[in-house]
């Protein structure tokens, strides 16, 4: 038998369409449509809210939805004040991921010399956010005020350039990282590929343009085997994600500069290491895990090949940036119109003297003064190529580059960084 609800025994209102129309059913399919109405639209809010995603919570694209605050009389007050040079022949500089490793040290050096620096970072959480708040702090000491925002916000850059008049750019902000890009692939795109495209369209329309200094990348050479990498080389099998958006930039550079007049030159970094560098570098995290007593991955090649980099100091790193925004040309352009040719160029800065990983770990494992738990494996194919080597012959002419830090020096002058930073080693990195 047919169970009735009480909706049942209500008597039905006789209607001129609906004879069978039952009012009260009526209201509760009214009730019932306008309910699931709004949990539809609300699933449609929150997907769309979240849309840009993927499910991993450390995804960049989904940090760009965060709100920064910036703006107001105090604020721009600050900028003004942290990007004026205090030498008549001095540059006004922005730059761009300067809470990063290569950032904050290249922001450092440019104050000191006398420079105007205005750093500019999203701070997201790819690493140890603490870490990039203590270099802030390192900063802002030396008189260096680095706003909160995204190279993605084309407001947040177009006020900066209504505040300060940039004589050049220092683009260092890129998600960075040759294995992370095949979990987080969307975060690359985000970051090196559409940021650099805002960052750009914002400099090209600029009053004046300024010169615009970026990194690039050793992994754009990919899989060559042709050694040292020279710039003449070709550049067309990037072995991970995070190199093909290296190359892409390079590529956007050209057009950029082709079309729009934009001063522009990239510098292909090998593997830099020194003091406040990145955790997620294998140098960094061997000497935490070997404090630790963890056993540490050290990759080889096939038959046993050795896997080596063309390892750079940071100081070093630094003087090829300060000599590449020395010798930038103006750019061309202005009120977004080319007005003849532009400088366009790109260099290595490597270190020239390639060493094998298995020896990285053993002069970790005497400044440490603790034996590495060794795990040898085969180099995983996700991103890492097997060796980097740089022919710098170009930097040396045009820029005065000239590296002088072995792996040992530098590696010291870490080792007494990170021990100092992390307490002994007893705070661990994370
Ligand atoms: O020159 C660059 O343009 C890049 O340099 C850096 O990449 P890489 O040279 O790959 O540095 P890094 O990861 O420190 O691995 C170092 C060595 O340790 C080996 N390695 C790594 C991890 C591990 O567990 N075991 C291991 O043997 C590994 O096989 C490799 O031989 C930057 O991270 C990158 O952002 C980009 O700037």
């Amino acid at each position: 038998m047919k169970q009735m609800s009480h909706l049942d025994d209500i008597p039905s209102t006789p209607g001129k369409f609906k004879p069978y129309f039952h009012r009260t059913r009526w209201q509760s399919s009214v009730a019932k449509l306008a309910f699931w109405s709004l949990v539809f639209v609300g699933l449609i809010f929150i997907f769309f809210y979240r849309s840009p995603v993927s499910s991993n919570p450390a995804d960049p694209s989904r940090r760009s939805l965060r709100t920064y605050s910036w703006g107001g009389p105090a604020w721009e007050k600050r900028v003004r004040s942290s990007a004026r040079l205090r030498t008549r022949r001095g540059f006004s500089v922005l730059v761009t991921g300067a809470a990063g490793f290569v950032g904050t040290h290249v922001s450092a050096a440019l104050k000191r010399r006398g420079d105007g620096v205005l750093g500019l970072d999203n701070f997201n959480d790819y690493y140890d956010p603490s870490l990039k708040r203590a270099r802030q702090a390192l900063l802002e000491r030396s008189g260096v005020f680095v706003v909160e925002g995204d190279i993605n916000d084309a407001a947040l850059l177009k006020k900066l350039f209504e505040v300060v008049p940039f004589t050049h750019v220092m683009h260092l902000a890129a998600q960075a990282g040759v294995r992370y890009a095949m979990e987080n692939p969307s975060s690359y795109v985000h970051s090196n590929i559409a940021g650099f495209v805002n960052l750009l369209e914002v400099c090209k329309s600029a009053n004046p343009q300024p010169a615009i200094v970026w990194a690039s990348s050793s992994s754009v050479y990919g899989l060559n085997t042709k050694v040292p990498f020279s710039e003449k080389d070709r550049t067309d099998q990037p072995a991970s994600l995070y190199a093909a958006t290296k190359k892409a930039g390079e590529e956007i550079a050209h057009t950029y500069n082709h079309i729009y007049g934009l001063s522009l030159t990239g510098l292909r970094f090998f593997t830099v290491y020194g003091p406040w560098g990145r955790p997620d570098m294998a140098y960094f995290f061997f000497t935490r895990d070997i404090l630790k007593g963890k056993a540490i991955s050290i990759f080889e090649g096939v038959n046993h090949g050795t896997v080596a980099r063309d390892f750079t100091y940071i100081d070093d790193i630094v003087k090829g940036c300060l000599g590449a925004l020395d010798t930038a040309e103006k750019s061309t352009g202005s009120g977004g119109k080319k007005r003849g040719a532009a400088q366009l160029r790109v260099f290595n800065l490597g270190n020239t003297s390639p060493v094998p990983v298995t020896d990285l770990v053993t002069i970790l494992e005497r400044l440490l003064k603790v034996k590495a738990k060794r795990n040898i494996m085969k180099l995983p194919r996700n991103g890492d190529v097997q060796f980097t080597h740089a022919n710098i012959s170009s930097a040396q002419r045009e820029l005065g580059y000239k590296p002088t830090t072995d792996l040992q020096t530098g590696l010291k002058k870490f080792a007494r960084w990170y021990l100092g930073y992390y307490n002994g080693g007893k705070k661990a990195a994370s």
